[in-house]
């Protein structure tokens, strides 16, 4: 099927970096938002993150223009019912993923697909409880959208042939690769990278290092871009403890429980860079740990 136009509910961190990569391979982008203020902060983001692609000679001027004009911003969620691809990619909590899908659903054209950017959440069940089971799907990104290669596509239990290879053929053009993962919780990258995640938070919990000396010895040790909890805060800590509870509830082993102190930075509001603290403060010129 022809995909042209592409619907993004949710204008938080995923939601900017997919409208970027759709706008400037040329689909035409609806981006849907409850708050004024987050599609406001998005756009933002889009034309900042493009900026940098032009001062670097990777895109010309004209193309980010071009891309930027591409994108439509919306409170009114029921207006992306003429879009021939859905992604979701609001808040990690399957109550908020499902309001959204009960009232988009009888304003979709029948030949939408409906996509979850879900970091974790059960494909299957999500799609279960739509009109459209074999037309649903996980089309998971890696942030940052814009530079990360991979994306995970999950078939629920439903999904039809003809889906998977209409998401497969968005990604190839977009010029990313995708990973095909069976529907288990938190599917392949998010079941071994949160593990690895939630124990740098327990070997800060036991004292057995500090945030500083965590970071440095994975960055050092083990060539990793990122410190886990550098990391951590850049994924965002609520989207962090919403996988590890999954990942628990869903494999029921207790290997996955969440670190109390993940627990304790959520509950505190510290979710990470978006609050501007977590594991470290960013309020100040640089970032300080915390502990
Ligand atoms: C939770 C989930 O469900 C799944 C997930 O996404 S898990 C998280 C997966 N992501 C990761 O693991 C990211 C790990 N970190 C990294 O790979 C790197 O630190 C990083 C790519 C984010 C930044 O790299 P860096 O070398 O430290 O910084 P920097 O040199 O500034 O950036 C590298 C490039 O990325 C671009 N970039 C960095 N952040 C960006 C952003 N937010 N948006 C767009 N572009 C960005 C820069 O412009 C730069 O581009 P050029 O190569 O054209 O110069
Ligand atoms: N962060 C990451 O590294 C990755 C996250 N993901 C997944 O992507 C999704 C989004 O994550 P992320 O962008 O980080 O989260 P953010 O918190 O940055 O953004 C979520 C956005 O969704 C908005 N939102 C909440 N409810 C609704 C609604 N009913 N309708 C429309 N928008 C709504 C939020 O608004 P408000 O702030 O007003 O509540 C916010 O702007 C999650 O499912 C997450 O698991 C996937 C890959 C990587």
């Amino acid at each position: 099927m022809d995909i042209t136009r592409i619907g993004v509910v949710g204008a938080g961190q995923m939601g900017n970096g997919i409208a970027h990569v759709m706008a400037l391979a040329g689909y035409d982008v609806l981006l849907n938002d409850i708050s004024a203020e987050a599609l406001d902060r998005a756009m933002a983001a889009v034309r900042k993150n493009m900026e940098r692609q032009v001062s670097r000679g990777k895109i010309a001027q004209d193309t980010m223009e071009a891309a930027l004009a591409r994108i439509t911003t919306t409170q009114t969620l029921t207006d992306l019912g003429k879009t021939d691809l859905v992604i979701e990619a609001a808040t990690e909590r399957e109550a908020v993923k499902q309001a959204i899908f009960d009232e988009l659903l009888p304003h979709l054209e029948p030949h939408t697909i409906l996509t979850s950017n879900t970091s974790s959440i059960s494909i299957t069940r999500l799609a279960s409880r739509t009109d459209r089971p074999e037309k649903f799907m996980g089309f998971h990104f890696m942030n940052p959208v814009p530079v990360m290669q991979l994306v995970e596509l999950i078939r629920g239990i439903a999904t039809d042939k003809d889906t998977f290879n209409a998401c497969l053929a968005v990604v190839e053009k977009l010029g990313k690769t995708a990973a095909s993962a069976e529907d288990f919780p938190a599917f392949i990258v998010n079941r071994i990278l949160m593990p690895m995640i939630n124990e740098a938070v327990y070997t800060l919990y036991e004292g057995v290092g500090n945030v500083k000396s965590i970071d440095e010895s994975l960055k050092l040790g083990a060539n990793h871009p990122m410190g886990p909890l550098e990391l951590a805060d850049f994924i965002g800590l609520d989207t962090c403890l919403a996988i590890m509870n999954v990942l628990h509830d869903g494999l029921a082993d207790t290997k996955y429980r969440p670190c109390p102190l993940l627990t304790k930075y959520v509950e505190a509001g510290w979710l990470g860079r978006k609050t501007g603290r977590g594991f470290y403060d960013y309020r100040g010129e640089v970032p300080v740990p915390t502990r």
